[in-house]
């Protein structure tokens, strides 16, 4: 009989626009000789995520219909049962969270007996944007809760600290997680072995108690046919970002912009904006679509925000 080994999980997580996607494509460039899936649960109908995934996977599961931490009837779970009825069984799954997962009760899944037996928990994986994590710790009790679960914690986008902030942050990352490996990266890029993902996971126990989740943070779609001015999008997104920057955490999305026939790829995680050429629209009609994602956002006040950068 053939014995089948367990595939082994890496869970990443992190507050939105930490970098996770952007440091699990450096890690899959890493992991390229393997067999590998991805899970991407996005918060918002749209998975935006997952058009990102620059790396060549095995099969990637959008999962959009909630946050996979919380829902009863767990999509999760179902996505574990399909792997393991794949013809070609996988070496490795990828699962990143929402920025708002509670992420202790995705690992909690992966302490049920029927998951561990054929799947490997190696490494819960939380990436923390040194611009803003302490703001977010004192807001949203979910983004402790992921640096306190993590086996490994990378402190990303460290170009935005000085050393000495940078030294503090370390500090008291290590007092929140005394357990996790601590590390930094610039977009996410941490070599495999400085992650120690051969050895045995660092945390052993089952996680700890849930935390309540934050269901005071909302997304709000916002689709358009038109094109937008890009100069006057820049100035509304900027404008309001910084007028509410305790309400607004990320925007993101494609827009049709009005002198481009290219798509348009908008980042933004509070103190940065990006617009940038996105490639062509292939058979899709031009259309834009963009996610915003923060606490107790109303889809009038976006719509009233950004109607005035659509050509008229
Ligand atoms: N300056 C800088 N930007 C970064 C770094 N890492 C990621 N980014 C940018 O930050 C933005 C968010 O990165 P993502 O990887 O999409 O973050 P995420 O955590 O997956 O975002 P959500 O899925 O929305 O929670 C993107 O514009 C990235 O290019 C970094 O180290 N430095």
């Amino acid at each position: 009989m053939e014995i089948k080994h367990p595939i082994n999980v890496y869970i990443i997580t992190g507050f939105l626009g930490a970098g996770k996607t952007t440091a699990l494509n450096a890690l899959l460039a890493q992991f390229s000789g393997s067999k590998n899936v991805v899970v991407e649960n996005e918060f918002g109908k749209v998975n935006i995520d997952a058009t990102l995934i620059a790396e060549k996977i095995d099969h990637l599961y959008e999962l959009t219909s909630g946050c996979i931490c919380c829902s009863l009837d767990n999509e999760l779970l179902e996505v574990l049962g399909g792997i393991l009825g794949m013809a070609n069984r996988p070496d490795n799954l990828f699962i990143e969270t929402t920025g708002i997962a509670d992420v202790g009760n995705i690992i909690g899944m992966f302490h049920l007996p029927d998951v561990k037996n054929h799947y490997e928990l190696i490494r819960t994986i939380c990436i923390v944007d040194a611009e803003n994590v302490e703001e977010r710790l004192e807001q949203v009790p979910e983004t402790g809760k992921q640096i306190s679960c993590a086996d490994v914690i990378i402190i990303n986008k460290i170009k935005s600290l000085t050393t000495p902030a940078l030294i503090n942050l370390y500090h008291q990352l290590e007092q929140a997680n005394p357990l996790a490996f601590i590390t930094i990266s610039e977009n996410g890029e941490v070599a495999v072995k400085d992650l120690q993902l051969s050895e045995k996971p660092l945390r052993q126990q089952a996680p700890p108690a849930p935390v309540k989740h934050l269901h005071k943070i909302n997304t709000v779609l916002f689709e358009s046919p038109e094109a937008f001015d890009l100069n006057y999008l820049v100035y509304v997104l900027d404008f309001h970002f910084n007028v509410y920057p305790h309400q607004l955490y990320r925007i993101k999305g494609y827009v049709r912009a009005k002198d481009s026939e290219e798509k348009m790829l908008v980042q933004s995680t509070g103190k940065y904006l990006s617009i940038v050429p996105a490639g062509s629209w292939g058979d899709m009609p031009p259309s834009s679509v963009l996610v915003f994602i923060g606490k107790e956002l109303k889809t009038a006040t976006i719509k009233r925000i950004l109607e005035p950068a659509l050509k008229k």
